[in-house]
């Protein structure tokens, strides 16, 4: 049988390099720093690593504003860097894939620059530039309702080209006219370019926004009202997105015979984890697409294997509760996943993938949304995150861990509006403030929500800057639990960290667990969530269960026989189940 494309069986690990380590002192992450922890990652079983943009940018938006596509952000080192973090990912068996923001550019980069300076020149195209009113200098209304995701409108008047630009996000952040088949062919470009440098492919940020319906009409009042954000309905799933990531997959993603070989390639690796030679260069670079606001029949239409758009997309509606968004402050019902998944699953067909992730760089720990102020109960920390990864890592589908998660990392009891960075966090509290609600409320209503939580340094190991720089942190970490950074969990077979390695290698040596069928058990219950996976061929099945709650439960009966491999609580499988306890189990085989 053909065997999958590797991304299927893969477990990819997002990095935020301005957060992960830093290797000069300044306080930012960057790419040495990420290359100096390349076997932490090893070690951990890691198939791809993504990292959130490193591209030169003025960081309006933390890097999701380039400047330009074929530089690094001079913070984050050189070209060079880039090219021996490649090559070390490679030879320890790991692709390694970057960022790619190509819904929007900075408004610094020569694209934007070249617009403003002549509208109607061939930049002025790239970009959807509109006229102000006539006689008026831009005083009137905006082109159109739309707002932007950072507050305020979408627009912003630029008086030295006479013209409204558009800016779904920050202000710095010029949306690019996809209608414009030389912006297209850029893009495929920028991705050819760093295909022949190595890189196995991209997450596309945003990239169910790049289609926008001809002539910007008004968003309707009530789906604005319901959303949040006016105008979405004529973007966020626009009429030529099908065609633009057909194009973009075929012109950019896909090898020629023509293409150079690559610099380095992936060493293969073995169901037991053992190196081999390096792999013929893929003949098309993985399209792991953000899509935010799209269900599970748009992710199956953007992510078809017949469809020759995206490979995998991410689908948000697992991140928060029914009739939840991200600000609400909540205690997350891991039932709710439970039905989220299940429901998911059953709606793919053999043609479909799924991405499985909990965590990124634009939301609070899911650690924390489940266990509200008990995080900090190390007991039910460790045990939550393993039924977390349990999850995760066992369930059909392709994993996503976000860095931290391998050490239970949760969130943080930001205490002042200074301490947060993030533009979404920082427009928030101002309007919050502008529309004289008092300090302390502003922060409260914030802080659930901010995007910060999962941008503070990585705990490698104990001390005031968690070993993630010899100098002053960007922005510090404000959890000062014990026990939970690398160094301390990765001697105690008994960790998180620990038990992360021990699942994604159980993971890599039993076909079951990445290509096997898929049963749930008791598919009603919102406190067991319980599931066998079958192998494929004449390997073993195994059972999987996870406590859903902070309760100790009952064990179902009538379960199939099986034997405890791997446990947050031991491998006996007794009459109980302890608050979040998970096990990883192997079916007997009857007779
Ligand atoms: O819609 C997105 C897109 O995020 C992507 O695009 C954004 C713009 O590039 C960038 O800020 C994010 O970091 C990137 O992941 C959100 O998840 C976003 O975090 C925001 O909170 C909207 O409310």
């Amino acid at each position: 049988a053909a065997q999958p494309p590797w991304w299927r069986r893969a477990v990819f690990y997002q990095v935020y390099p301005r957060s992960f380590a830093d290797s000069d002192g300044d306080g930012v992450g960057d790419l040495r720093g990420v290359t100096s922890r390349l076997d932490h990652l090893a070690d951990l079983g890691v198939d791809c690593v993504w990292l959130s943009p490193i591209f030169d940018s003025p960081n309006e938006d933390m890097g999701y504003d380039v400047r330009d596509y074929r530089a690094v952000m001079s913070e984050m080192g050189t070209l060079a860097d880039l090219d021996d973090l490649i090559a070390g990912a490679h030879e320890r068996g790991m692709r390694i894939i970057l960022d790619l923001v190509v819904n929007h550019t900075s408004a610094e980069h020569a694209w934007f620059r070249a617009a403003v300076a002549d509208p109607d020149g061939p930049y002025g195209d790239y970009y959807h530039l509109q006229p102000g009113v006539p006689g008026e200098d831009g005083s009137g209304p905006p082109p159109n309702n739309w707002a932007s995701f950072f507050g305020g409108s979408a627009w912003r008047w630029l008086p030295e080209a006479k013209r409204w630009a558009l800016h779904l996000f920050a202000p710095g952040q010029m949306d690019l006219n996809w209608e414009n088949p030389r912006v297209r062919a850029e893009v495929a470009e920028i991705v050819r370019w760093w295909r022949a440098r190595g890189i196995d492919g991209f997450r596309l940020d945003v990239i169910n926004y790049i289609s926008k319906r001809p002539g910007l009409p008004d968003g309707n009042e009530a789906i604005g009202a319901l959303m949040g954000f006016p105008g979405i309905e004529h973007y966020f799933f626009g009429p030529r997105l099908h065609e633009y990531l057909r194009e973009l997959r075929a012109t950019g993603f896909t090898r020629t015979a023509q293409d150079p070989r690559p610099p380095s390639t992936v060493r293969s690796r073995g169901a037991d984890g053992t190196l081999g030679v390096p792999e013929p260069p893929d003949p098309v670079g993985v399209l792991v697409g953000e899509t935010p606001g799209v269900g599970v029949e748009m992710s199956r239409l953007l992510s078809g294997a017949r469809r020759r758009e995206l490979d995998l997309v991410f689908n948000f509606d697992v991140l928060d509760g029914p009739g939840k968004v991200r600000w609400d402050d909540y205690r997350y019902d891991l039932g709710y996943l439970k039905g989220f998944y299940l429901d998911y699953l059953a709606r793919l067909g053999p043609d479909d993938a799924i991405a499985l992730f909990l965590d990124n760089h634009d939301n609070p720990r899911m650690l924390s949304k489940v266990l509200g102020t008990r995080d900090r109960d190390p007991v039910l920390r460790s045990a939550a995150a393993k039924a977390l990864a349990t999850i995760q890592l066992t369930l059909p589908g392709t994993p996503f861990l976000f860095q931290g998660q391998e050490i239970a990392a949760i969130n943080q009891d930001f205490a002042a509006a200074a301490e947060l960075k993030d533009v979404e966090s920082v427009n928030r509290l101002a309007e919050l403030r502008a529309d004289g609600v008092a300090h302390e409320d502003a922060l409260a209503r914030v802080r659930p929500g901010a995007r910060d939580h999962a941008r503070v340094p990585m705990r490698w190991e104990p001390g005031p800057t968690t070993g993630f720089s010899t100098g002053t942190p960007w922005q510090v970490g404000r959890e000062d639990s014990v026990g939970f950074t690398v160094a301390e969990q990765g001697a105690d077979p008994g960790s998180v960290l620990s038990f992360h390695r021990d699942l994604i290698r159980l993971r890599r040596a039993e076909p079951a667990l990445t290509d096997g069928g898929f049963r749930a058990l008791l598919p009603r219950s919102r406190e067991y969530f319980g599931w066998v996976r079958t192998a494929p061929g004449d390997g073993d099945d195994w059972l999987v269960e996870v406590n859903l709650t902070d309760r100790t439960i009952k064990r179902p009966r009538g379960l199939p026989a099986a034997t405890g491999v791997l446990g947050s609580h031991g491998l006996a499988r007794g009459p109980r189940m302890a608050p979040y306890e998970c096990v990883v189990a192997r079916v007997l085989i009857a007779g």
